[in-house]
């Protein structure tokens, strides 16, 4: 059994006037990609932040490596890569110096702040003061940063926003081979593509609630009641067919006379499952 390196047990924090979370429960095991999906406003910042004792829930208890998370001291955030929207950088500093100074705190070979650089696309940009890079690229730079001492969890607050195609793929590349050498990943995203490709366990959370909790796959194969089949038939024609009877028999025939070009279910993706379970859209 893999070690449960986040654990949440009966989590809740009040505002002034305001419930934030509401009584939640997840664990995240060593090698996992956990995606906490809600929409703006639904506590997915707060659980991070109490999850890295940056601020304290109101009820219920909540481990990292091990710990309370109101134990969380210098030795435990060594361990963690934290992304989130305030994040800051040393503006002054060059990109390449940015990564230097935290690679001597944590004792990490130079060596990988190259090699991290290139992956991430900012290598050319290396000596650029930090001041002077987008916005993308100083997301890239904290996310490198974040990894750079390989640690044993990592959280990510919507690691990709804003941030072109080419280098969310070599995001997700660096995040999947982390998590294969047992980095435990915390991911809030509003992109369910992301999480859909990316995380093994995702939790729906809505309202401070978590209202799902399950793989992509399963949440989408247990909302898909109307099961349906897209087709298209060699003479052109594309055809959606429900699960009947009469459309087996029908999907049968074109089989036999082989005149089916493509077929495919049509599941729910995971915006759709969002939206029937909480009524609302994902953004
Ligand atoms: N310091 C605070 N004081 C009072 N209310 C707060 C505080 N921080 C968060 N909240 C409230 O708690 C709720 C959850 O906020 P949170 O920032 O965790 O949402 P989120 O899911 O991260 O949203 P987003 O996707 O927009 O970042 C919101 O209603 C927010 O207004």
């Amino acid at each position: 059994m893999k070690n449960k390196l986040i654990h949440v047990e009966h989590v809740s924090k009040k505002f002034r006037n305001e419930v934030a979370l509401k009584d939640i429960t997840f664990s995240v095991h060593e090698g996992e990609i956990f995606g906490f999906l809600g929409p703006s406003g639904s506590g997915k910042t707060t659980t991070i932040k109490i999850l890295t004792g940056q601020l304290a829930q109101s009820s219920g208890q909540a481990f990292v490596l091990g710990n309370p998370v109101e134990q969380i001291n210098e030795s435990i955030y060594e361990q963690l890569g934290i992304v989130t929207d305030n994040s800051g950088v040393y503006e002054r500093l060059s990109v390449y110096n940015n990564l230097v100074a935290f690679a001597k705190l944590l004792n990490v070979e130079k060596n990988r702040i190259d090699l991290l650089l290139k992956k991430v696309g900012l290598y050319e940009h290396k000596h650029k003061p930090a001041s002077k890079i987008s916005k993308g690229m100083k997301q890239r730079l904290i996310l490198t940063r974040a990894m750079l001492h390989e640690p044993k969890v990592l959280f990510l607050d919507e690691p990709t926003s804003g941030l072109d195609p080419v280098t969310t793929e070599a995001i997700h590349e660096l995040l999947v081979k982390l998590k294969r050498e047992g980095t435990a990943i915390f991911l809030t995203t509003h992109n369910m593509e992301e999480a859909t490709k990316l995380c093994d366990n995702v939790a729906l959370l809505n309202d401070g609630l978590i209202v799902e909790h399950d793989t992509p796959k399963n949440l989408t194969l247990k909302y898909n009641q109307d099961k349906r089949y897209e087709i298209l038939l060699r003479n052109e024609k594309e055809v959606i067919l429900s699960h009947t009877p009469d459309a087996i028999q029908q999907i049968n025939q074109w089989l036999i006379n082989d005149e089916i070009l493509t077929i495919h279910s049509c599941e729910p993706n995971l915006e759709k499952v969002f939206l029937e379970v909480t009524g609302r859209e994902l953004v």
